[in-house]
């Protein structure tokens, strides 16, 4: 039935994460009438849940285990935690106590129009929030970002487990913690209480650690989290989950593992029929939104950020944020290449990894060649001595003489990272790589070394 109230406007943005924002705001810069819908927080999870608080509390307890590897390099030092630091900057400085006022009026600053409200699809070219109805002559933007998955075992629903948005909020570290899912939300907040004092086991129901990334990673990160006293279960179910007298038992098949907290980090999830995708044709079941390469979901109607299941990474959101504003504002410039997403799980050390890994591009058929070096027995690593695990690994296709993967580990990894993501991104061909000079004695330099390795 038509509705006779609707409000025109030229683009609704459902959904205000990090990419939904820069998008909705750099169309209403444009002159483009603007409303930008979001049911909680204007920012999304990165700022409030994700990325920029748990990065907090990496800084701190990265902090802790630099002046814990004082003793032998520069002198005695006795560090002690203090989780109500890190408590307080998340609080105080990174969500302002979950109040999204800043992002708010710095989305409206620019010329937009913020409408609080859980927004869906009611009809093609038609959103409805609340009793309000748009219709966008432009488009539909979808940003609607993702959810923590609670998986369905045995007794967990109904106790005080935690996702991310509860730990984040956590103003004491727990004596205990149980964390399930060692991916990337697992292993970086796993270290990250550990190194407040917190004793945790983290069990994996893959047979590895942050299992998508090269196996060298996982059994470098299993490594180290066992040496600083972290316990892992790999290959682990959990069947069932019991909460009394302010602990957590968590049934394991044949073990049981306890902590006074339990945090459920094994993935995320959409809601796409409360989207109401179903309207415009799309498989309201599906657990992503396809998109062709100019962000494309249906006609007037583009998706970006984790729906899209390209890499549930902020860079990512923004990067479709990008070429949805150059789609509608008709600029150009090239559509979406997924051949060189970074990421970086910020463990220590850190875990970088760019384009395919080996395996990946096996599948793919592609005629690989791997090279790979080892931190330790780098110049830098070994001047650096305690705290230089890592490697360098590359994936070549050596057909094509180019990097199609690459994958940083170690201190800095994440930054070392950015030399192997242009030569993935820009095909930089291996013997350019073999043939430039790399800075002494930097923790990049050892790239040649892995160059090198390619040969043989
Ligand atoms: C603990 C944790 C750590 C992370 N660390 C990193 C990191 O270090 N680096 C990194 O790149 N990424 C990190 N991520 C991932 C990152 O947070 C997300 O990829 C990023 O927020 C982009 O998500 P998005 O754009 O899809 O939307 P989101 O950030 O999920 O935001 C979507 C918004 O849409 C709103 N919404 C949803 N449906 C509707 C609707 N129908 N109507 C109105 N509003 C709606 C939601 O309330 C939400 O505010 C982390 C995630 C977590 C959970
Ligand atoms: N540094 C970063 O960029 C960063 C940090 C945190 C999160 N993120 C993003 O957020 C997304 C979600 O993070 P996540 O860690 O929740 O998901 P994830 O998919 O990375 O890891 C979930 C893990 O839980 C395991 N698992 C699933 N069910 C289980 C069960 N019942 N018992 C035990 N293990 C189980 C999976 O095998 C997997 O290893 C990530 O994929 C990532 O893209 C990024």
């Amino acid at each position: 039935m038509a509705v006779h109230n609707a409000e025109e406007v030229d683009v609704v943005v459902i959904g205000m994460g990090p990419g939904g924002e820069d998008a909705a705001g750099r169309l209403a810069e444009a002159g483009l009438s603007v409303v930008g819908v979001e049911a909680r927080l204007v920012g999304g999870e990165c700022p409030y849940y994700g990325c920029v608080p748990t990065k907090m509390m990496i800084r701190g307890a990265n902090l802790l285990a630099e002046g814990r590897r004082i003793p032998g390099l520069a002198g005695d030092a006795t560090v002690t935690a203090d989780w109500t630091q890190v408590a307080k900057r998340i609080r105080e400085e990174a969500t302002d106590s979950w109040d999204d006022r800043v992002a708010a009026e710095r989305f409206t600053g620019r010329g937009g129009r913020l409408v609080r409200g859980y927004g869906r699809i009611t009809a093609p070219g038609e959103v409805t929030v609340g009793d309000q109805v748009f219709r966008p002559r432009r488009g539909i933007v979808l940003n609607p970002g993702t959810e923590p998955v609670v998986p369905p075992i045995d007794g967990l629903a109904g106790t005080p487990f935690w996702t991310n948005r509860e730990a984040v909020r956590a103003e004491a570290a727990p004596g205990s913690l149980v964390v399930l899912g060692g991916g990337a939300i697992g292993t970086e907040m796993a270290q990250a209480f550990s190194r407040f004092g917190t004793r945790v086991t983290v069990v994996e129901s893959r047979d590895r650690l942050l299992a998508v990334e090269e196996p060298e990673a996982c059994d470098l990160l299993r490594e180290v989290f066992e040496r600083e006293g972290i316990t892992v279960r790999t290959g682990a179910r959990a069947t069932a989950v019991r909460h009394a007298d302010g602990a957590f038992t968590v049934d394991l098949g044949g073990e049981t593992v306890r902590g006074e907290a339990l945090l459920v980090s094994t993935g995320r999830r959409t809601r796409l029929r409360e989207l109401g995708v179903g309207a415009i044709g799309l498989d309201a079941d599906a657990r992503t939104i396809e998109t062709d390469e100019w962000m494309r979901a249906a006609e007037g109607v583009w998706a970006i950020g984790d729906v899209t299941g390209k890499g549930a990474f902020t860079h990512m959101s923004m990067y479709q944020a990008d070429i949805v504003v150059r789609d509608i504002l008709g600029q150009g410039g090239p559509p979406a290449d997924y051949r060189a997403v970074p990421r970086v799980t910020f463990t220590d050390p850190e875990v970088g990894a760019v384009g395919l890994t080996e395996a990946q591009a096996r599948e793919r058929g592609i005629n690989v060649r791997t090279g790979l070096t080892r931190i330790p027995e780098s110049s830098r690593g070994w001047i650096h001595k305690a705290g230089n695990d890592g490697f360098i690994k590359l994936v070549q296709d050596a057909d094509r003489g180019v990097l199609v993967g690459a994958t940083s580990a170690g201190p800095a990894g994440g930054e070392v990272l950015s030399a192997l993501a242009v030569a993935v991104h820009g095909e930089v061909p291996v013997e350019r790589l073999r043939h430039m000079i790399y800075a002494y004695p930097t923790f990049h330099r050892a790239i040649e070394t892995a160059v090198k390795d390619l040969e043989v």
